[in-house]
């Protein structure tokens, strides 16, 4: 019936399109006692029993525990209302002393040229930028840090390439996004008085917005010169993560037609700098992250797709590697499959004691008016069929990043799924052990509810984590300025807006990790699980997170998984031939 009243166009007010999926009207069934000899791979994901009834909404989800760990304070994580103690502030770390070369190239980086730098894993690449950014404000310099991801611009205190851009679902191509820019005072400044731009993990920026990012500061600040002579440095190695392409972003294009660019390397903007002289390269030599030799070794020639009996051999020690005292200090799991990480997840919560509190996703969506004038109302129909046969969800995966169903205990592994605070270090990726849970007043929500309190050992503080909202596009809609040739099979179309969203708890258990989110991380033990690697770089980002072979156990690594870019091959070949000695620049 209500399809049938959409496909006739009929606007239904917002409230009524509002799909709620929090509800607990009864508990749902305790689950099963753990069995610690289950056998991997374990139960099936999301847990049975665990979706609400139709039309209810939250209850109280189970009486609180005694949240409160021994000397931490309890903060909100909420941006507006978050005070920072005393003991938070005295937490930093010893600042790092460079080595002659990191002190050449930040030396390099303050004389104001256009520099990309690159280096092995390990090699301090992240460590110079935050030196070099923190140098530069220090010179009076106005610096923008920006990263591929988030995970990774939390490292350098930064935000994202996205962000910095101010790109959002309503932006569709580069004309778009320059007519935006040009049109708010406050997103031009950002390009008018930035003096520096750092773009950390550039081997994951996609070559179209890299082109997009040079165009709009080109025009916004009406200089002739690349990035209208802002001075840019670029940070990141080619042989780790790619940017992140779907097989659809390529399904128009015909079977024989060569692959559109890939890398950053291989855009219009990087070639005319190149040409031009405008950008420096340097290769960062000495690694910092692993000192034994045969580990470096061994690292080099996966990095190069290389798996030999050298390989192996000297891997052989890390397979199926166990710790006594594992129960005390898991090691972080890294593998190639996200599913994988999440069934592994839901084993570990079983495994442990205390009562599942289970957060519910509430779902909603409702028409746009730009996009029902666009596309038509029979275009809902599309959205309705997307969703599982209960109607309550959307598909995990169709839109979402974040799952619909989020189980905790107290001594879960968790990891922050979205920046709630970059200052204070409440960044997407950031690790923590829930303690406990509090009954709190929700502000997403706007009712009392039982909220996680997560201690996050990096930060030295404990967290109260409150609800998010996440806004996602409908269909299959580009993102990247640009990109949205390959999606639409009409040319130029333009694609339906956002209004889509999620309000869920913004953490997913961490026992395991994807290697993107491991990305840009050390590790003293770490598990990798890359059995079936499926894309270039990643065996060779995963390993090279593990500071020594002592500290690295093996469960999937075969020779297929093993692989790179033959492009970055190629490049790394060119970089050799152009980079100059840090003395000679
Ligand atoms: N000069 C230095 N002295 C001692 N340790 C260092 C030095 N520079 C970096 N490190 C340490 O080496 C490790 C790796 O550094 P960093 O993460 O900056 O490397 P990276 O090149 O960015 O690695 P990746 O490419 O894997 O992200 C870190 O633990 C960092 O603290």
């Amino acid at each position: 019936m209500l399809l049938r009243v959409l496909a006739r166009g009929a606007k239904l007010p917002r409230t009524l399109l509002r799909f709620n999926s929090t509800a607990l009207a009864h508990q749902p069934a305790p689950p099963p006692a753990p069995s610690p000899q289950r056998k991997w791979p374990p139960r099936r994901w999301p847990p049975r029993g665990t979706r609400p009834p139709r039309g209810t909404r939250p209850t109280a989800l189970s009486p609180p525990e005694s949240p409160y760990p021994p000397n931490h304070h309890i903060l909100t994580a909420h941006k507006d209302d978050l005070v920072l103690d005393d003991s938070v502030v005295a937490a930093q770390a010893e600042p790092i002393v460079l080595s002659e070369e990191q002190e050449s190239l930040i030396e390099l980086l303050l004389s104001g040229k256009n520099v990309f730098f690159t280096g092995k894993a390990g090699t301090g690449k992240t460590e110079v930028l935050r030196q070099f950014v923190e140098r530069a404000k220090g010179l009076g310099k106005r610096v923008a840090v920006t990263s591929a991801t988030g995970i990774a611009a939390s490292h350098i205190d930064g935000m994202t390439l996205h962000s910095f851009l101010t790109l959002s679902g309503r932006t569709t191509s580069k004309y778009d996004l320059l007519d935006a820019v040009r049109g708010s005072p406050i997103r031009s400044a950002k390009f008018l008085e930035t003096d520096v731009l750092v773009i950390d993990e550039i081997s994951m920026v996609h070559p179209e917005l890299f082109d997009t990012l040079e165009y709009v500061s080109r025009l916004t600040r009406q200089k002739t010169g690349p990035f209208g002579r802002m001075q840019v440095v670029f940070c990141g190695d080619f042989h780790q993560l790619p940017p992140v392409t779907r097989d659809r972003d390529w399904e128009h294009l015909p079977e024989d037609a060569p692959l559109p660019p890939t890398f950053v390397f291989e855009s219009a903007t990087w070639k005319v700098m190149r040409r031009m002289e405008n950008l420096k390269l340097v290769e960062l030599k000495q690694i910092f992250r692993q000192r034994d030799p045969k580990f470096i070794a061994v690292l080099d020639r996966v990095r190069q797709g290389v798996y030999d009996r050298f390989v192996r051999n000297t891997l052989a020690p890390c397979w199926n590697r166990k710790w006594d005292d594992e129960d005390i200090l898991p090691p972080t799991i890294i593998t190639g499959y996200r599913a994988r990480a999440l069934r592994h997840n839901q084993y570990r919560l079983d495994a442990l004691p205390g009562k599942e509190h289970i957060y519910h996703a509430v779902d909603t969506f409702g028409p746009d008016q730009r996009w029902t004038a666009w596309k038509g109302p029979n275009k809902y129909h599309q959205i309705f069929s997307r969703m599982n046969p209960s109607r309550k969800y959307i598909k995990e995966d169709t839109y979402f990043t974040i799952p619909s169903v989020v189980p905790l205990k107290k001594d879960a592994q968790v990891v922050l799924m979205r920046n709630i605070d970059v200052g204070r270090g409440l960044v997407n990726g950031a690790r923590g052990t829930v303690v406990g849970f509090d009954n709190a007043h929700c502000n997403e929500l706007n009712e009392e509810a039982i909220l996680p309190i997560v201690h996050f050992p990096a930060l030295r503080a404990t967290y109260r984590i409150g609800y998010q909202t996440w806004e996602y596009l409908p269909f299959g809609v580009a993102r990247t300025p640009g990109m949205e040739r390959y999606y639409s099979s009409k040319g130029r179309s333009r694609p339906p807006t956002a209004t889509v969203t999620r309000t869920q708890i913004p953490l997913t258990l961490a026992w395991a990790l994807t290697v993107h989110k491991s990305q840009g991380m050390t590790l003293d033990r770490v598990t990798i699980d890359l059995s079936s690697a499926f894309a270039a770089g990643q065996a060779y980002t995963a390993l090279s997170r593990a500071r020594s072979l002592d500290g690295l156990s093996i469960w999937g690594l075969t020779g297929k998984s093993v692989f790179s870019d033959e492009r970055v091959i190629e490049f790394g070949r060119h970089l050799e031939e152009e980079t100059v000695g840090l003395d000679q620049q």
